[in-house]
């Protein structure tokens, strides 16, 4: 991936030169009609605007937007591809539902299934976060809802975090209320954007953070009002994206990339530790009484 992200690297200058005749022409033609692509599936909503270079991902997985297996597929697949397309710059995260960014990884599917099973779904959470965490693009997460676990894991991927000003809208790394404990690179993630006194403290509570919460403590870098949260990430890209690519992404690279070979070294162990942790019997009861917790609540 380090390698991939070099050779683009190298290229972006190039890209950018003739990207830029390139979108002028097409911003003319944009006057008229904006050239939007849709790569769209079942769960995942993407608008590229191939003017300026931007894709709007939503995510669509009623009730919660939680991450089931099919849903990481679908995220990492996608992501590849856009990735992969010169035309796109930048990438603008968000869910096609307000009030619930994404409720974290899918309970269900670590739940009273086969250690076969737990593997294949663990190794999709990595890959989804090696994909976005080490992302070439610009990424900006649009928070319109509450963002627990790996939710808040998927915010904390990006670049910039954009969250609703509502406080009944909370975010953090909640893993420790559930009986379990968030893996190494769950923690890395938050001790780089917030350093590790607050993450030390917030990953032992389990704590959720209401978003006034989450500003103060650096967890996002900005509250707007819910309508805004779309067209202030809009306008924050365009800013990140007067910097040149291959400048930006080097610098990104060389700040991420000891926590992501950190994964990348010991991959294989990490899905042994979770499979042996979380087929405990401790922890699955942990699991059941959760979800019934959360179903009385509903009640
Ligand atoms: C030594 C260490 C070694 C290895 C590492 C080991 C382990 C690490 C393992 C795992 C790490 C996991 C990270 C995670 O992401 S765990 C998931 C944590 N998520 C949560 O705690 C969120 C729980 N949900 C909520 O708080 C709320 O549902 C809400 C705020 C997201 C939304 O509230 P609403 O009131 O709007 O909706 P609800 O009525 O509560 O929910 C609707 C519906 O959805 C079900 N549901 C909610 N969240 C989940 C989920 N995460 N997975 C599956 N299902 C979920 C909820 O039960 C309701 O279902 P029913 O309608 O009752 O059927």
């Amino acid at each position: 991936m380090a390698a991939l992200g070099a050779l683009r690297s190298c290229w972006a200058p190039a890209r950018l030169l003739t990207g830029s005749a390139h979108h002028s022409n097409r911003l003319v033609l944009c006057q008229q009609t904006s050239i939007k692509r849709h790569f769209s599936n079942n769960k995942i909503l993407v608008e590229l605007d191939e003017a300026t270079g931007v894709a709007v991902m939503k995510m669509k997985n009623p009730p919660v937007n939680s991450l089931s297996l099919d849903f990481l597929t679908e995220f990492s697949i996608t992501l590849e591809k856009l990735e992969m397309d010169r035309g796109c710059r930048g990438l603008i995260l968000t869910s096609a539902s307000p009030k619930i960014f994404s409720a974290g990884l899918d309970i269900m599917e670590m739940c009273g299934k086969s250690a076969e099973h737990y593997g294949e779904f663990w190794r999709a959470v990595q890959e989804m976060w090696l994909k976005l965490y080490g992302s070439n693009m610009v990424t900006i997460a649009a928070i319109n809802g509450s963002s627990p676990a790996g939710g808040c894991l998927m915010a904390l991927c990006c670049d910039y975090r954009i969250m609703a000003d509502n406080p009944k809208y909370a975010i953090g790394l909640n893993e420790t209320q559930l009986g379990i404990v968030a893996p190494f690179w769950f923690k890395d993630t938050m001790s780089n954007v917030v350093g590790n006194r607050v993450t030390e403290q917030a990953l032992q509570l389990g704590q959720m953070f209401p978003a006034p919460e989450a500003l103060k403590f650096g967890l996002v870098d900005q509250l707007v009002p819910e309508e805004k949260v779309q067209s202030t990430a809009a306008s924050v890209m365009a800013q990140w994206l007067t910097v040149p690519d291959h400048a930006r992404q080097i610098t990104k690279s060389m700040m991420r990339k000891q926590t992501t070979d950190k994964l990348v070294n010991n991959r294989e162990a990490d899905i042994k530790n979770f499979v042996s942790f979380i087929t405990r019997d401790s922890i699955q009861k942990s699991l059941q009484v959760y979800m019934e917790r959360l179903r009385q609540r509903k009640q």
